[in-house]
């Protein structure tokens, strides 16, 4: 089998600390027309990855230093779509399985037969994707997210294309799922690169003094960078008045003329559908239509259960180095697990189970127990959320009734006794409020 017309030229990396055997795959890979390039250890295969960037690897699995499991921790971690496929003579079923759950892209066993070599790098070639001439030889745009989906991917290619233009964006998507990450790396892979990235909480901006404007002092010290408006539904009534023409006249036409707007990008992220924020008059319509120009949607997590293996592998790797690991069926669990809090959730618990087992590998039992303490914590804090609701609306309604408990009840719908036992659990005396 040869390299197709298209994969022609596409270089891959081989890593083996046995000469002869890495001068006989170098020769097989060359025949069939791709590029190779040779390291003899884990640490010169990272080396050479970082600076030549190959669209696969294969590596050996048991090497003296940096051996193929810590290897792959390192490149899943910087480059998670880039495939890998391990190389070894010891390769057992187990091994296999536990490589694979992390992310591994295929095995092959010494010794190796060419023609199997072939197809599986052709296969590894299928899904590695093809280095992006408008973005150079450099993916270090999209270090921060990790990712191996097939929705990520499109929307990292969206994302890349946003990142050249100069229109504001819009991201939305639910809580912890990757927005301000996602809006890091459009502003890593722009021209303002090099300029500063700030990020204001629209949520922090609301009952501030009047005279005071924040979002002019964020304007003003990440001039000629981004600017991430976090939560922009919530964004107080004047600031988006202020906010509206910046965006608006930046969209419809970069004018000389417009010299006083400051030279900035503007994203914004939002965890709602705006349209509701719209009906229900928070939030502008024609700021909406401004700076939603360009619209970029991350999906939960639970939309994209084929990622987690590799972010638990990068959050592995980015504190503890690959001599940790989860059990099999501690990855089982992770990967049907309910994320409401998506990947920053994800993070939280791979961290703890990390800090909290006592062996090198995670055991499921303790997974289970995180897993069941955080849907713990999610059902005290919706508790505490109705226990709230509650006492306003009580109040609400013996204030709109005068204290007078046999309409609020009715109100209400409860009879009387029920109503009196809600009152008294919140500690309110009715008489207080004729
Ligand atoms: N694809 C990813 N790869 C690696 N890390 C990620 C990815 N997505 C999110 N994270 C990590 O998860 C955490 C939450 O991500 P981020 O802050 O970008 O989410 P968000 O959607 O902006 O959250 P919020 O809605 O709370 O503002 C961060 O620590 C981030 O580094």
């Amino acid at each position: 089998m040869s390299a197709d017309a298209a994969q022609t030229g596409a270089r891959i990396l081989v890593v083996d600390d046995d000469p002869g055997l890495l001068d006989l795959i170098e020769m097989r890979l060359v025949a069939a027309g791709y590029a190779v390039s040779c390291a003899a250890s884990g640490e010169e295969a990272l080396a050479r990855f970082r600076a030549e960037r190959p669209r696969a690897v294969i590596s050996d699995l048991r090497m003296d230093g940096m051996d193929g499991h810590a290897l792959f921790a390192h490149l899943h971690a910087e480059a998670p779509t880039v495939p890998v496929i391990i190389l070894t003579a010891h390769g057992t079923i187990p091994d296999a399985v536990a490589a694979t759950q992390r992310g591994v892209f295929g095995f092959l066993t010494k010794p190796f037969d060419g023609h199997e070599l072939l197809a599986k790098v052709a296969e590894a070639m299928a899904v590695s994707p093809r280095v992006d001439a408008s973005a150079g030889e450099d993916a270090g745009w999209r270090a921060g997210i990790v990712s191996s989906s097939l929705v990520m991917e499109e929307l990292l290619r969206r994302a890349r294309r946003a990142a050249d233009a100069d229109d504001p964006i819009l991201i939305s998507g639910p809580r912890g799922s990757g927005k301000e990450s996602l809006a890091r790396a459009i502003h890593a892979a722009s021209g303002r690169a090099r300029k500063p990235f700030g990020v204001v909480n629209c949520g922090e901006l609301a009952g501030l003094k009047p005279g005071s404007s924040p979002l002019a002092d964020a304007l003003a010290s990440a001039r000629g960078g981004f600017l991430l408006l976090d939560d922009i539904e919530e964004l107080p009534a004047a600031e988006q008045a202020r906010l509206l023409p910046l965006v608006r006249e930046h969209s419809l036409f970069s004018s000389p003329t417009l010299a006083a707007a400051p030279d900035i990008r503007i994203v914004a992220s939002t965890t709602q559908a705006l349209d509701q924020a719209i009906r229900e008059g928070r939030f502008r319509a024609d700021l909406f239509y401004a700076i939603g120009r360009i619209a970029l949607n991350m999906p939960s997590l639970a939309d994209r259960r084929e990622d987690i293996p590799a972010l638990v592998a990068a959050f592995i790797a980015q504190h503890h180095g690959a001599e940790r690991g989860l059990s099999p069926e501690a990855m089982m669990m992770l990967q049907e697990a309910a994320w409401p809090g998506n990947v920053l959730q994800l993070r939280n618990v791979v961290e703890q189970a990390l800090a909290l087992a006592v062996t090198p590998q995670v055991p499921a039992t303790l997974v289970r127990r995180l897993l069941r303490e955080e849907t713990e914590r999610e059902m005290e804090a919706l508790d505490e959320a109705r226990r709230a609701f509650e006492y306003d609306y009580l109040v609400q309604l013996l204030d709109s009734t005068g204290g007078n408990v046999t309409h609020a009840a009715r109100v209400a719908k409860r009879n009387r006794t029920e109503f009196y036992k809600l009152l008294a659990r919140h500690n309110i005396d009715p008489a207080s409020y004729k």
